[in-house]
């Protein structure tokens, strides 16, 4: 059994859709409680099946667990519907930030906090929280989130999650489309969050430069399985690791040694 410090343990993961489409097959980690753990790999690596698994929400994609476990603050997830783990404080942005468009910033968020039991002054303590961590989002807080830029929706997304006052947030490439410096800017709140609140963060990016320097562990998957799992400022460092799971260089002749091994 993990113990008492570990809000996530992912073991041994396999899962298809359909029926037939292999997605995973050997997926492990384990995330501790005030951590950010970077998930990596290159285009359809298994980032958002894996995401997708820890959320339950692979039943809605017509996909499925072949075997493996995964365990929220000790209890299997699999056996929870996705919306009661966002009431355990498991809660998930998907790829793409979406946002409702024809809502204002602020009705966004607000409707975070839906089906919470918060009264309106707890709401409106929260708004300003968020607002301190995305102060472009307090300016914007009356705009239609439709006329935003990419960066304060994917703010708006953010923000929303925290509405449910998660204790463990999963974020699905957040630096997608973005310019650099507006993601510097995300991934700075994050870290700011993690750290003045101690919110565990699970983030799947192909961004592994920006990733690897805010993550405090990372684990990279190739073709559905991870092959690696460190330190993020011992993967950050290996010229190996870099060239050849994270794209950063030309590839060595050969794959690095201790695939399975933690930095
Ligand atoms: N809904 C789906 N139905 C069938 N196959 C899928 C589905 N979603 C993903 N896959 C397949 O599962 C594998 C893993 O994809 P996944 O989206 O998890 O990778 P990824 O690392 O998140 O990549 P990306 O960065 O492109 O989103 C791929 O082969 C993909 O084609």
């Amino acid at each position: 059994m993990p113990g008492n410090d570990v809000i996530l343990v992912v073991d041994n993961v396999h899962a298809t859709y359909n029926h037939a489409i292999t997605a995973l097959h050997g997926v492990s980690f384990e995330l501790r409680r005030g951590e950010i753990l970077a998930l990596l790999g290159a285009n359809g690596a298994g980032k958002s099946t894996t995401l997708k698994a820890v959320s339950n929400l692979l039943p809605a994609e017509r996909g499925q667990i072949n075997a493996g476990t995964i365990l929220f603050d000790g209890g299997d997830v699999t056996r929870r519907r996705p919306g009661d783990l966002v009431r355990a404080g498991l809660v998930q942005v998907l790829e793409g930030r979406h946002c409702f468009k024809s809502l204002t910033v602020e009705e966004n968020l607000v409707s975070g906090g839906v089906g919470r039991s918060g009264r309106r002054g707890e709401i409106s303590q929260d708004l300003e929280r968020i607002y301190d961590f995305f102060p472009r989002l307090r300016e914007k807080r009356r705009t239609l989130s439709g006329l935003t830029s990419g960066g304060e929706q994917q703010m708006t997304a953010i923000g929303r999650a925290l509405m449910s006052r998660p204790r463990l947030l999963v974020l699905d490439e957040p630096s997608m489309g973005l310019a650099p410096l507006v993601v510097q800017d995300i991934f700075l709140a994050l870290k700011k969050l993690n750290q003045e609140t101690g919110l565990s963060i699970l983030v799947a990016e192909q961004n592994s430069a920006v990733a690897l320097k805010y993550a405090d562990y990372s684990t990279v998957l190739e073709n559905g399985v991870s092959v690696l799992s460190g330190g993020a400022t011992s993967l950050r460092q290996r010229e190996d690791v870099r060239a050849f799971y994270l794209g950063q260089k030309a590839p060595p002749a050969t794959p690095p040694s201790h695939l399975h091994a933690v930095v």
